[in-house]
């Protein structure tokens, strides 16, 4: 018996997506494709347009050009069915200061049809100690759980985190990675991540796109990209004179190979770093000017 063939596995889907605020040009041709059940991280410096372009997928900001389709649908025509599927962590408890937590996530569930329970949400954001408190006394880091709460409300299928962590403290971020992973592993949440935490688009992420220069320069895992962006290991050894040596290459198994091939006895100190996702982010940045200004027509591109 053949397996079922899965249908369109593609929930994201962007082509040459290009905008402009006045005069100014920002995103320069977006393309991307984000599969089902796919965790994505967008990173990139600040003005890059992460943002612009995670607001122009949710359907909340109009684009000068290009295609985009988000399950199935031009965000720009999104209809109430489309966007209850989508989940966004807003500020929105911005508008609800007085309301108490959980009847706030309890508000919000009543425009899903098959809402996630408040007490099983406020488990989940490590919210349970605050559920009778009122929102305008919670924390920095508490509302910002509450915003991840919000956007879980209604089990999207696709989830929106835009710089999610920012003010959490460590084992709130610990939960929410956990949280994360969760949802993509145990209910195949889709999920588009920005953030400026290499650590954290590491851990979640099963892939990386760059956002350098309005363009998607680089897509991929950590070592697809550090390939992309030919970002060197370093190998580093110390001579038989005590003076310690170190060496970039592509290719550092065949350096050691040589280096062995050519020694008398064990080298000393002999150590082998590969680029790691900051090398390769710093590496791709620095490489298209500072980033935020506007790519060249023309100008080589890598995703
Ligand atoms: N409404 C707007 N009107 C005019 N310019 C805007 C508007 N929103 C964003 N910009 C500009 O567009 C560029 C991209 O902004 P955007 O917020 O998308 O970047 P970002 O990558 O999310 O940055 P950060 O990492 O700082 O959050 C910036 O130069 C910003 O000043």
């Amino acid at each position: 018996m053949t397996a079922a063939v899965p249908a369109d596995r593609t929930v994201v889907r962007a082509r040459d997506v290009r905008m402009s605020y006045g005069a100014v040009d920002v995103l320069h041709g977006v393309d991307l494709d984000i599969r089902r059940g796919e965790v994505f991280a967008l990173l990139g410096p600040n003005g890059a347009g992460k943002t612009t372009t995670v607001e122009i997928l949710e359907g909340f900001r109009k684009r000068s050009a290009g295609e985009v389709r988000v399950l199935g649908a031009d965000p720009e025509r999104g209809d109430d069915a489309w966007r209850g599927r989508i989940g966004l962590v807003l500020q929105s408890w911005r508008d609800h200061r007085r309301w108490r937590v959980a009847e706030l996530l309890a508000h919000f569930g009543t425009y899903y049809p098959d809402p996630r329970d408040p007490v099983e949400l406020l488990g989940l954001t490590g919210l349970t100690g605050q559920a009778d408190r009122r929102v305008e006394l919670l924390s920095g880091g508490q509302r910002r759980r509450l915003d991840v709460a919000l956007g879980i409300v209604g089990r999207p299928e696709l989830l929106f985190l835009d710089e999610p962590t920012t003010g959490f403290d460590p084992e709130a971020r610990h939960r929410f990675h956990a949280l994360v992973e969760r949802l993509a592993r145990d209910e195949g949440v889709t999920v588009l991540l920005t953030t400026h935490d290499l650590a954290e688009a590491e851990r979640l992420a099963d892939r990386i796109g760059m956002l350098v220069g309005g363009r998607i320069r680089a897509c991929g895992t950590p070592s697809d990209l550090a390939r992309q962006a030919a970002a060197q290991a370093e190998v580093r050894w110390t001579a038989d004179d005590g003076t310690h040596h170190r060496e970039r290459t592509a290719d550092p198994s065949r350096l050691v190979w040589e280096m062995h091939r050519d020694a008398d006895g064990p080298i000393a100190g002999l150590e082998v770093r590969r680029p790691t996702l900051e090398d390769t982010y710093l590496h791709m940045v620095h490489r298209h000017a500072d980033g935020t200004d506007g790519a060249a027509e023309g100008e080589e591109r890598i995703a």
